[in-house]
């Protein structure tokens, strides 16, 4: 089992984040690449997927996604499994957050991959709108987290969260 993910990060926190999942995983199964270096064809080369994306002024796409994003619909990832996780700021950004997540999601619905490691919308988050929701709201379509505010739950959340695309990822490949 091979995973690649592939990250943009304009301050270094979703890089972050990322070397931590790779930590929890396993560096042995994961390997990371930052997409201002390496282009996102390269996901086509693995079976398992992970992206990170921040959101950036007032719902944008990070810059470095912005800049491949008319290549993804052009991406054969069919049949690929994929995990997505965002960073945000709930209180600066509360009408906005997380919203570049959600449009990830958005663009990778109809290249026929299958999703895996939504993740609760439950108590511990406070905002006013995200478009990173699923159609009810229970769940964000990744693992969301929040330096900006609360940077002390990030580490158990990433933690929990690697365990829960571990065991997805265990169902489906039994
Ligand atoms: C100018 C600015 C605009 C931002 N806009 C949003 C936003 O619209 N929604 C949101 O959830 N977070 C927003 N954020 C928070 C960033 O997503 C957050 O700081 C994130 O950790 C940055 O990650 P990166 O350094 O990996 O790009 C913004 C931050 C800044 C400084």
């Amino acid at each position: 089992m091979k995973i690649g993910l592939f990250y943009g990060s304009t301050t270094c926190y979703t890089e972050i984040a990322a070397e931590k999942i790779r930590d929890q995983i396993g560096a042995e199964l994961v390997s990371l690449h930052n997409i201002k270096d390496d282009p996102l064809t390269l996901a086509e080369t693995y079976d398992i997927l992970i992206f990170g994306l921040s959101t950036w002024d007032f719902g944008e796409i990070q810059e470095d996604w912005e800049s491949q994003w008319d290549d993804i619909k052009q991406l054969n990832l069919n049949g690929k499994i994929v995990a997505l996780y965002g960073m945000g700021d709930q209180v600066g950004y509360t009408d906005w957050f997380q919203d570049a997540l959600g449009m990830l999601h958005d663009e990778l619905l109809p290249l026929g991959c299958e999703r895996i490691g939504f993740w609760p919308n439950g108590d511990d988050y406070e905002f006013a709108a995200s478009k990173a929701l699923t159609d009810n709201d229970n769940y964000f379509v990744g693992l969301a987290l929040d330096e900006d505010s609360q940077y002390e739950l990030s580490d158990q959340r990433i933690e929990k969260w690697c365990l829960q695309i571990l065991e997805e990822l265990a169902d489906r490949l039994a």
